[in-house]
């Protein structure tokens, strides 16, 4: 038994897919210009497909699992569970306008044509609203759609808004906060459903080392107290002497988000030559 994965053929999402199942330790060959392969060493058959159709593919099991954006996921409103989070692919759909317009609330919709490749969300969103505008669906490009006179306003991915702002367009309603996910069929058997508890412990092990740093330190032992309790570590730090009497080594680790607040105290605390180096997996 193989469990099959649909991920995006070429775009956006095609790199970070790949890359995610690679550091899952699972070894793909043929990836390029194919549009179907299979691991060596992990029970899993990959699809490369056009990101809209992977909803669809595992609603029907044609895929048991798939990694896709959100966005798509909810557009096209298929029966898919989230399995995980996968950190990759963050973006938002967003309603702009052109830049020189007044914007008073969502009620500034109201008889608006909105060009847009996501028809399904902008609609339950203006239902939502008690708005009135027409929809516009065009499959790409839709930031130029207000300047070559298509429609007056857009709602359309965001990420940097660098595409915004060379459309001279500015964005006022955020709709949706989105990042790619896997996904998985609802009627899998419990054969299918261990291997995805085998791929999800994986990816949870690569997500949390990305989010984490391994730090080794030298520590003067008349400081050692005060520089342990700066760190929080797996269970504690690790503490061994160094060849110099008086002296120990610190090893911890440390999470991103608070990496370098920990590392200017451990500094003023008296920890020298701080090294800092990546978590490849992390199991916990
Ligand atoms: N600017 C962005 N920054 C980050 N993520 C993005 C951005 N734009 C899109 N995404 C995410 O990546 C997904 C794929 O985007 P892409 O532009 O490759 O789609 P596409 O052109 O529809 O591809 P396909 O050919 O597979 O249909 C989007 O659905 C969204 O989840
Ligand atoms: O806010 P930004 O960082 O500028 O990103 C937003 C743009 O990125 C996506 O398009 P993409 O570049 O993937 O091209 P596409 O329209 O051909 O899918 C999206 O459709 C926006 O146009
Ligand atoms: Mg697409």
């Amino acid at each position: 038994m193989k469990l099959r994965i649909a991920i995006q053929k070429s775009g956006r999402l095609y790199e970070d897919s790949v890359q995610l199942l690679k550091e899952c330790g699972i070894d793909l060959r043929n990836v390029k210009d194919r549009l179907k392969t299979e691991a060596d060493n992990f029970p899993l058959e990959i699809f490369f497909l056009r990101d809209d159709d992977i909803p669809q593919y595992v609603e029907d099991g044609v895929a048991d699992i798939g990694i896709v954006g959100e966005n798509v996921l909810y557009e096209k409103n298929k029966k898919a569970a989230i399995v995980e989070k996968l950190g990759f692919g963050k973006c938002r759909l967003s309603v702009a306008i052109p830049r020189i317009q007044q914007y008073e609330g969502v009620q500034s919709l109201q008889g608006k044509r909105i060009a847009t490749s996501y028809p399904f969300l902008v609609n339950e969103f203006l239902a939502k609203n008690n708005v009135q505008a027409e929809i516009h669906e065009i499959s790409g490009s839709v930031e130029i759609a207000p300047g070559i006179g298509l429609a007056d306003v857009v709602a359309d991915l965001v990420s940097s808004g660098s595409t915004l702002l060379m459309n001279g367009l500015k964005e006022v309603e955020v709709l949706l906060q989105s990042q790619a996910v896997l996904i998985r069929n609802n009627n899998l058997n419990a054969e299918q459903q261990k291997l995805i508890e085998k791929l999800v412990f994986r990816i949870r092990a690569v997500k949390k080392a990305k989010h984490n740093k391994y730090i080794l330190l030298n520590a003067p032992n008349n400081k050692l107290q005060e520089i342990i309790s700066l760190l929080p570590g797996m269970k504690s730090p690790t503490v061994l002497p160094l060849a110099e009497t008086g002296w120990s080594s610190v090893h911890s680790v440390l999470s991103e988000d608070t990496f370098w607040d920990i590392i200017e105290q451990l500094k003023a605390a008296g920890a020298e030559g701080i090294l800092v180096v990546p978590i490849e997996k992390m199991i916990i």
